[in-house]
């Protein structure tokens, strides 16, 4: 069967330099598949880009990032939209859904600072800029001599706070860096055994709304979906829907597919890093989800939930 190429397909994206990278990767990715098509980026300004003084967790979450893009399609002004996969909420709305997601970038935290070569280096008192509950909690267990601050912003926004002076290191996402042309301000990157990654990250995810007009963007889109890479997220994010599927808890999820083999470990914090939990498990890698629950499993007899409760409770509280 023939697949049906509409003359002009829209690519909704947030403004930041990091997601029109990302959205004219796949423009030009699409453009060389279909070159009878008018492939076009709509950029637009999302409330998670807006708001730059809260720390995200506390003001809603990754859902920011995404619904304006959603409105978009839903209004037919756009017929996709590009995501960092680590930016999109667990559970879609009704009428969308994640077509496919792209060959995964380097999912490790990096390690970024001017003066210093790795978190190892930090003197006793330096400040570390993140926003990240995750890194937060990863950092303040094994460095517990450092002071974490908030960091917010988009990635240059973020290394413009570093070069202020305001923080003696910054955490950031090795992909985005790399995404970037900036791979030289990576010092160091961290170990996923020490700093394990949030679900999603380094991956990159298309979004499509229900339509009714025939076009199959499922079928459009497949040549841009990297199986193995699908299969690792949804493992990770399977992890995080168990948990709540916010961002609003220290919570890593991290798979690695080894020809037909999956790794999947998984890890939940207090955002202090003083209480972890953290399981692995193995298994063919076309049993993602079930494995996702499996080490959800092992993480819930570790207590996952106890340690969940009580950085919620942290959120309330502290708001
Ligand atoms: N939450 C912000 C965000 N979303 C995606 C990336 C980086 C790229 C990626 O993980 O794909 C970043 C920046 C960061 O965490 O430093």
């Amino acid at each position: 069967m023939r697949l049906q190429v509409p003359s002009r397909l829209v690519i909704a994206s947030r403004e930041s330099r990091l997601a029109m990278w990302q959205a004219e990767h796949v423009r030009a990715r699409l453009s060389l598949l279909y070159p009878q098509c008018s492939v076009e980026i709509l950029g637009m300004t999302t409330r998670g880009d807006q708001i730059l003084d809260r720390t995200l967790s506390k003001v809603g979450g990754k859902g920011l990032f995404v619904k304006e893009l959603e409105v978009a399609m839903a209004e037919g002004r756009a017929d996709l939209a590009v995501h960092s996969l680590k930016d999109v909420p667990m559970e879609l709305p009704e009428g969308f859904a994640l077509a496919a997601v792209l060959e995964r970038e380097d999912p490790r935290d990096a390690f970024v600072s001017n003066d210093y070569a790795s978190l190892d280096e930090l003197p006793a008192g330096a400040i570390v800029g993140t926003s990240s509950l995750r890194r937060q909690a990863l950092i303040a267990a094994r460095h517990p001599h450092l002071v974490i601050k908030p960091l917010r912003g988009n990635l240059d926004t973020r290394l413009g706070k570093l070069d202020r002076g305001d923080y003696a290191a910054i955490i950031l996402a090795a992909a985005g860096l790399k995404r970037l042309g900036l791979p030289q301000r990576i010092r160091a990157v961290l170990d996923p055994a020490d700093s394990l990654p949030a679900a999603g990250q380094g991956a990159m995810a298309i979004e499509i709304a229900d339509r009714t007009d025939g076009v199959d963007l499922v079928a459009l889109l497949a040549p841009l979906n990297h199986v193995p890479t699908a299969q690792a997220v949804t493992a990770e994010r399977r992890v995080s829907k168990v948990f709540g599927g916010s961002c609003q808890v220290p919570l890593a999820a991290h798979a690695t597919i080894d020809g037909d083999g999956m790794h999947l470990r998984a890890m939940v914090a207090t955002p202090d890093g003083k209480r972890i939990a953290s399981a692995e498990v193995h298994g063919p890698a076309t049993d993602a989800s079930q494995l996702g629950d499996q080490v959800a499993e092992k993480l819930r007899e570790q207590d996952a939930v106890a340690i969940l409760a009580s950085c919620l409770a942290e959120a309330d509280g502290g708001a």
